[in-house]
């Protein structure tokens, strides 16, 4: 099979209106865990440039897979004609801590053995990945972001960020996400996991190891963000007759192997225990206490047919933060609208931040 044999991904595929960097960060990090990172490297991307107020920064936040081009993988709301346009803002885009696009991760060398991590990379938390941000945000003399925005594993960095108070959000936008990964979610991740572990070559130690089980991983995983609609619609035989090699099982197995084409099983076993390790409320009085004190306008959006972060968590966001807006969207796609329904994104987005200006006029108003 090619996924066994396929080489590791070109880092990045370049955009022409961007430019890719490497953050060295000089310290060792300090994980939530207490262990500790000797070196600490981060991949990021900008587009645009920060203007003299240093007013205009857009952070976009990634889910479990994508990397620092945002206007790759979130095009529709980033780029040259979209909402979040070099033109208009500084946009800034991390790959996040494990994720091997650049950021370090299981697949780099362990300063202390010399050897690769794999498997002796120490395990780390979504709070751990809003850190780093943080750090990165310091490097780039940053102290102000204007939009924080992520979906799903990019919305729970987003939450953990804004609720860290280290840095001013005037606006957080929180899409398919939700204040602490539930038992539903860490079972689908706990599943992917097991799908990783029954294939022996994870245990090898090498580039491509589990990659068997990472094609079966993403297939449990689409099942969670898809819809039983969106298979009806896209897979469904055109003839009674079959008995087998249907379509829905060729588009499983496509979607594994494609993504065995652009990841790793390492850096996918470390991002989903690092979403099963969410919740706002560990170590602080209670999950709502901690969105309580989130003190940046706020835009909550759920999509009603989301399987994998079902609706009424996002609707708890909303109601826990404090002046938070919540909406919904219908999408045929399911939690992975959050990555498609970019033209229902844009206009949600656009009328809320309009509105957040213009409630912000009457404030000064009203204090002059
Ligand atoms: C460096 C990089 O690679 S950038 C990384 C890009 N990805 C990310 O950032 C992660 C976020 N993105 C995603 O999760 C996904 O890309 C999404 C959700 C946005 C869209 O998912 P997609 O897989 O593109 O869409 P969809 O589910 O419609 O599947 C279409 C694919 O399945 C194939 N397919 C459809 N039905 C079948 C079938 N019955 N049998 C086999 N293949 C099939 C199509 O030919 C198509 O193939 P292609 O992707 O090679 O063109
Ligand atoms: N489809 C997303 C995961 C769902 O949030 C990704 O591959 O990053």
């Amino acid at each position: 099979m090619h996924v066994l044999t396929r080489k590791l991904p070109a880092i990045f595929k370049l955009n022409l209106m961007s430019s890719t960097a490497i953050y060295h960060h000089k310290k060792s990090f300090n994980l939530e865990n207490g262990k500790q990172l000797r070196e600490l490297r981060v991949a990021y991307q900008t587009y645009g440039t920060l203007n003299a107020n240093k007013d205009n920064v857009i952070w976009a936040c990634h889910a479990l897979t994508a990397n620092a081009d945002v206007a790759d993988w979130w095009k529709g709301l980033f780029g040259d004609k979209y909402l979040f346009n070099p033109a208009e803002h500084f946009i800034i885009c991390a790959n996040v801590l494990g994720s091997h696009y650049g950021t370090t991760s299981p697949l780099d060398t362990d300063p202390v053995t010399g050897n690769p991590y794999y498997l002796s990379f120490p395990e780390f938390t979504i709070r751990d990945l809003a850190q780093v941000h943080q750090l990165l945000a310091e490097h780039l003399g940053i102290s102000k972001i204007k939009v924080l925005i992520g979906g799903s594993l990019g919305g729970q960095q987003a939450a953990e960020w804004a609720i860290s108070n280290q840095i001013e959000i005037e606006n957080l936008i929180l899409v398919a996400c939700n204040a602490y990964q539930t038992p539903w979610g860490i079972a689908f991740n706990e599943s992917q996991r097991l799908a990783i572990s029954a294939d022996r070559s994870f245990f090898s130690q090498q580039p491509d190891g589990g990659m068997k089980g990472l094609q079966a991983a993403r297939s449990i995983a689409l099942l969670s963000y898809r819809t039983y609609e969106a298979y009806n619609a896209t897979q469904v035989e055109s003839v009674n007759e079959k008995t087998g090699d249907f379509r829905a099982a060729s588009y499983q197995k496509y979607q594994g192997e494609k993504l065995c084409r652009r990841f790793n099983a390492y850096s996918y076993w470390y991002l989903t225990k690092a979403m099963d390790s969410h919740n706002v409320g560990r170590g602080r009085t209670s999950v709502i206490d901690a969105l309580k004190s989130i003190k940046s306008n706020t835009l909550v959006i759920g999509i009603e047919n989301d399987f994998l972060f079902p609706i009424n968590e996002q609707e708890f966001l909303g109601k826990h933060i404090p002046g938070a807006e919540f909406h919904s969207i219908k999408s045929a796609y399911g939690h992975d609208g959050f990555l498609i329904e970019t033209d229902i994104l844009t206009n949600m987005i656009g009328t809320f931040l309009k509105d957040s200006v213009n409630k912000k006029i009457v404030k000064l108003h009203k204090i002059a």
